[in-house]
């Protein structure tokens, strides 16, 4: 029987696990992580992910091939294929901080693997990783091996959250990197065998290890591009009273365009783009291409100043100052159907709130208020390692509330502010909670999900991202 170990249970080692597991009952996989709360939680009834689609796929597998476990060093040593899904995130100091990747948890890994290892191994790197990382990778391995020879295979992970399981179910391809070598060749057809189970031959593309490295980076610059695209249209639409969803319509219906990924937001968060592009600047730079590196770090400006902006248009719309005033807060996740609020544009708005000395009512179905607190206290790049290095107990933020209903963090507020595209905001009692509001009453909408003309009818103030302007917007002081 093949077993195959994956360190790191996380947002990709969970569901990638569960899927292979699911799809291959012969495979024996174990999903192992230094942390017990996390493990737990795994091998319970509440996982310590949300993800629609993923108790079902959990629950088929567990206990019968499909385990998770903190004996990291057992499953090391007795899987053929190790699977390597930690963390990356980026360096906050020394060489490189604030944009280059911190390789900690992955070199740490890779020694632990040499360690252990009594027969040879196939080692994959599914965590997103610098071009090039593997053979650093493979010199740990080498160096500490005592005769056992590891294949190092790159074999990025493409799934998005809130869709993991049909993404995984159905992925548009698997990419295999792999030294073009007997043995290299060899152990990629062993990984392709894997999921030749259920993904179709033509959707598996193998290319050299340095390829499937850079590719992973790639995709992710390219489709922040996209956002940080349509994201700068809108405020050129505010500013001429074109509308952004229209432009976005005509634009997309081009087929060398296509219409995806063309939402114009209050700006793309989650764990990867901003990382992934800052970790490609520094590759660049490093290279020597200056040039590329500015091409790149223009998509993190913009959606920066897209934050920016939208803070902005909260503050001078409310006659300059949010200072004391209550603005509510719906939606803190990054994207609608996960409770994942790394890098979420939701922290860079209520910080600048914050800044400008409002009070703060947040509502987010999926997001507790203790995980609120925790990422509106923390510094920039700290949320993205393991729960066991982040702060214990970061100070709460005291002008910070976070209630369990949407009505209740909108009673008595001046203004709310969409900053989750949850489809329940869609459907709120919005005349109820006008009423429960002070006037005049103002509605940011940063996620364009509600519908701009019919809560004018109510009597709201509303501004929609890249839509045409209300008069009284219009006659507010310019948005820098
Ligand atoms: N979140 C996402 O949607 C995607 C993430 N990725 C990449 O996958 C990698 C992992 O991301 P996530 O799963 O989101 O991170 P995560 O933070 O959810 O999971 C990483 C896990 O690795 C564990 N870990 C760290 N060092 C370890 C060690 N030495 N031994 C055992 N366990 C260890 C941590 O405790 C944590 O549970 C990153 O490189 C990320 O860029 C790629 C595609 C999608
Ligand atoms: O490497 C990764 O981590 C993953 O990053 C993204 O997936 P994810 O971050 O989970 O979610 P996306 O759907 O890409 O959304 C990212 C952000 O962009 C925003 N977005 C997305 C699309 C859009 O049109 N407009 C827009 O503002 C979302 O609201 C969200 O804040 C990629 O889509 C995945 O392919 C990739 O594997």
């Amino acid at each position: 029987m093949v077993k195959i170990c994956c360190i790191g249970a996380g947002y990709v080692g969970g569901p990638t696990m569960a899927m292979i597991a699911l799809k291959c009952p012969e495979i024996e996989v174990a999903v192992v992580d230094i942390s017990a709360p996390r493990i737990a939680a795994w091998n319970s009834d509440q996982l310590p992910i949300y993800e629609p689609g993923l108790d079902e796929v959990v629950k088929e597998c567990r206990d019968r091939n499909l385990f998770f476990s903190t004996n990291v060093e057992k499953h090391v040593a007795e899987a053929d294929i190790i699977f390597v899904s930690v963390n990356t995130p980026t360096k906050t100091r020394g060489l490189g901080a604030g944009k280059a990747a911190d390789l900690t948890y992955w070199e740490s890994a890779a020694r632990m693997i040499a360690d252990v290892a009594k027969s040879d191994k196939i080692v994959v790197e599914k965590s997103t990783v610098p071009v090039k990382t593997a053979e650093a990778i493979e010199k740990i391995l080498t160096h500490n091996s005592n005769g056992i020879k590891f294949q190092i295979l790159s074999n990025p992970e493409f799934l998005a959250e809130g869709t993991a399981i049909d993404d995984l179910r159905a992925p548009d391809r698997v990419l295999i990197g792999g030294r073009e070598t007997p043995e290299g060749r060899k152990a990629v057809q062993a990984l392709k065998e894997v999921y030749a189970h259920w993904v179709p031959e033509d959707r598996i593309i193998t290319t050299n290890l340095w390829s499937a490295e850079l590719s992973k980076l790639a995709a992710n610059a390219f489709l922040a591009q996209r956002i940080s695209s349509i994201n700068a249209m809108s405020a050129l639409c505010e500013a001429t009273g074109a509308n952004v969803s229209e432009v976005a319509y005509a634009v997309g219906k081009d087929s060398r365009i296509g219409p995806k990924f063309l939402n114009a937001s209050v700006g793309f968060g989650g764990s990867c783009f901003q990382k992934d592009i800052l970790n490609l600047v520094y590759i660049c730079e490093c290279n020597g291409l200056p040039e590329v590196a500015n091409y790149w770090k223009q998509v993190i400006k913009i959606n920066d100043y897209q934050k920016s902006r939208f803070v902005n248009r909260v503050v001078s719309s409310m006659f300059n100052t949010v200072s004391g005033k209550k603005i509510a807060v719906l939606g803190f996740a990054f994207k609608k159907d996960t409770g994942d609020t790394r890098e979420t544009p939701a922290i860079d708005v209520c910080k600048g709130l914050l800044g400008d000395k409002a009070s703060i009512s947040i509502y987010d179905p999926q997001v507790t208020e203790d995980q609120i607190q925790r990422d509106l206290a923390m510094n920039k790049f700290d949320w993205d390692h393991p729960i066991h290095m982040q702060p214990v107990s970061p100070t709460t933020v005291k002008q910070v509330s976070v209630t369990w209903d949407a009505y209740e963090a909108a009673k008595g507020a001046h203004g709310v502010c969409i900053l989750t595209e949850w489809d329940e905001f869609k459907k709120l009692d919005y005349e109820r909670i006008y009423d429960s509001m002070q006037k005049p009453a103002f509605i940011f909408d940063g996620r364009n999900v509600v519908d701009a003309e019919k809560l004018r009818e109510i009597g709201f103030i509303v501004y929609s991202i890249g839509k045409p302007l209300d008069q009284w917007l219009k006659d507010m002081p310019a948005v820098c």
